[in-house]
């Protein structure tokens, strides 16, 4: 049997939060799955949570901080070796100040045009590759820009 038939697709919310032309990524600390690697910060569905609901607690829970959730970018779906995951990138809105980080060992305001320099985890680079895309285009304006400038 192969991987995708043993293990159900994990939903996995991820924060897309913008400071002007910029997103916020996380690096994976030590001892984590894929650490060392930049991710937009997030986590697991929990039951009967939607990608908003979750990527709130996330963020409070992995970076203490307070955060609205808006539409979802878009979902891309990704096959690693020990199963897939179903990555949706939800926009945020952050309404507090000042990270703690708790699961990661940096954080960065990264230009969108940037990201696909950083070591990504895998499944996050078509969703950098659309936000460089959307951000070139002048076609994404989120509301977090204002706030956090
Ligand atoms: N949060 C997050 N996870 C990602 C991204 N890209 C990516 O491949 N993943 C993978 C890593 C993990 O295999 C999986 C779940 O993410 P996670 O480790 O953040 O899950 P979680 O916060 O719920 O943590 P845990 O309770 O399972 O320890 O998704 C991303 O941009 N953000
Ligand atoms: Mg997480």
């Amino acid at each position: 049997m192969n991987a995708a038939a043993m293990y159900p697709v994990q939903n996995v919310a991820a924060a897309i939060a913008c400071r002007g032309d910029r997103v916020l990524v996380t690096r994976r600390a030590p001892g984590q799955k894929m650490a060392g690697l930049w991710e937009f910060p997030g986590g697991k569905l929990e039951p009967g949570e939607t990608p908003q609901t979750c990527i709130v607690r996330e963020i409070a829970e992995e970076l203490s901080v307070d955060c609205t959730a808006g539409g979802i970018l878009m979902e891309h779906r990704h096959t690693y070796s020990g199963g897939a995951i179903n990555l949706i990138a939800v926009i945020v809105t952050l309404t507090s100040d000042g990270f703690r980080l708790s699961v990661h060992d940096d954080a960065r305001w990264v230009p969108a045009s940037d990201l696909l320099s950083l070591e990504l985890a895998p499944a996050d680079i078509p969703v950098a590759r659309r936000l460089r895309d959307l951000f070139k285009r002048g076609a994404l304006q989120p509301s977090a820009s204002a706030r956090m400038s």
